[in-house]
């Protein structure tokens, strides 16, 4: 990918030194990510390059860009998922982590004005096709949002609801089992599967959102912040459940969280923005995309080493 022709700066911040990337130094990003500190927003950019190539992936995303109405809220994104590992979404506040992970599974159909360019290939195929079911991409592709957000149902018809929405014909008190086991839930709750999903504390609730999600046998799992509601207990939690669930699903995950991305990812995606010089217009670019060992240790993009230790870029 060619650097954008709105690019004028070049960066003036001092390189690191060696080591001070890593998970080490990842708590100083993590605070400043969670106090909100702006990135220094440059309109320089480097190229964008994935370093090592994917050998199977689940996405194939070639010159992705996603507006809402004329904004260009991402853009020219080029990356391959792999399956059955983790994938990180890292970047500050506004460069479309979060919008690039909703059009994986075209859940950001549902925002008025929204719309994608450029091609989004899963398993083989375009999601964006237009024969293509986006409800059923949804089920293939399913979603664990920032929020735990389980429906004002029982704990049992939480799980319950989407096969049976989708016509699940077999044992279905063995499918909810199963999910709840699955996500460490089962032994928590097999006594109370009457009860609201909302009378169970904030990392249970999220644990039953994932079960919901696994339910309908997903081939992908979507994760925007997921433990971002939670303490350090119930996230360390979620963080275990996420190492086991790669055997089965591909995940993408995005986190704020430096030593979060750190511990469960295999690959990391660093966004950033960069602002057209004649308009002003704010757009999340890929600055880098390698594993996550080398994107923390070893960055190939200053702009990268300047996040990940805190700097920003
Ligand atoms: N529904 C929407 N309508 C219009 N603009 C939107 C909408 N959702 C997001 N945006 C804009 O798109 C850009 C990217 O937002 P997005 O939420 O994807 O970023 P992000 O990197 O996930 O941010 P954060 O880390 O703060 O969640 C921002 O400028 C945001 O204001």
């Amino acid at each position: 990918m060619t650097p954008s022709p709105t690019q004028t700066e070049e960066r003036t911040a001092p390189p690191a030194g060696p080591g001070a990337a890593g998970p080490a130094a990842d708590s100083a990003a993590d605070s400043a990510a969670a106090e909100g500190t702006p990135p220094e927003e440059s309109t320089a950019t480097q190229p964008a390059e994935e370093q090592e190539p994917v050998q199977d992936a689940v996405f194939d995303l070639q010159d992705v860009s996603v507006r809402y109405g004329s904004f260009i809220a991402v853009g020219d994104i080029t990356m391959k998922v792999p399956r059955h590992q983790v994938t990180a979404f890292i970047g500050p506040s506004g460069c479309g982590k979060s919008t690039l992970l909703r059009c994986l599974n075209r859940m950001n159909d549902l925002v008025p004005g929204a719309s994608v360019t450029g091609e989004l290939i899963y398993n083989g195929e375009n999601v964006y096709a237009p024969d293509v079911d986006p409800a059923e991409v949804r089920r293939r592709i399913g979603m664990v949002f920032q929020k735990p957000n389980p429906f004002p149902k029982s704990i049992y018809e939480n799980v319950a609801f989407g096969p049976r929405l989708n016509g699940f014909s077999g044992d279905l008190d063995g499918l909810v089992q199963q999910s709840l086991e699955r996500v460490g839930l089962w032994s928590e709750v097999k006594d109370k599967l009457k009860e609201s999903g909302h009378a169970l504390s904030g990392g249970q609730q999220q644990r039953l959102c994932i079960a919901r999600a696994i339910a309908v046998e997903p081939d992908v799992l979507l994760m925007d912040e997921p433990c971002s509601a939670l303490d350090p207990i119930a996230t360390l939690k979620i963080e275990d459940l996420i190492h086991q669930l790669k055997s089965t699903y591909s995940i993408v995950i995005v986190t704020h969280n430096m030593q979060q991305a750190a511990r469960v990812s295999d690959r990391t995606a660093f966004f950033s923005v960069n602002i057209d010089d004649h308009q002003g217009m704010r757009t999340g670019r890929l600055v880098e995309y390698d594993r996550t060992t080398k994107i923390f240790n070893n960055p190939a993009q200053q702009r990268t080493e300047d996040y990940v230790t805190g700097r920003f870029g």
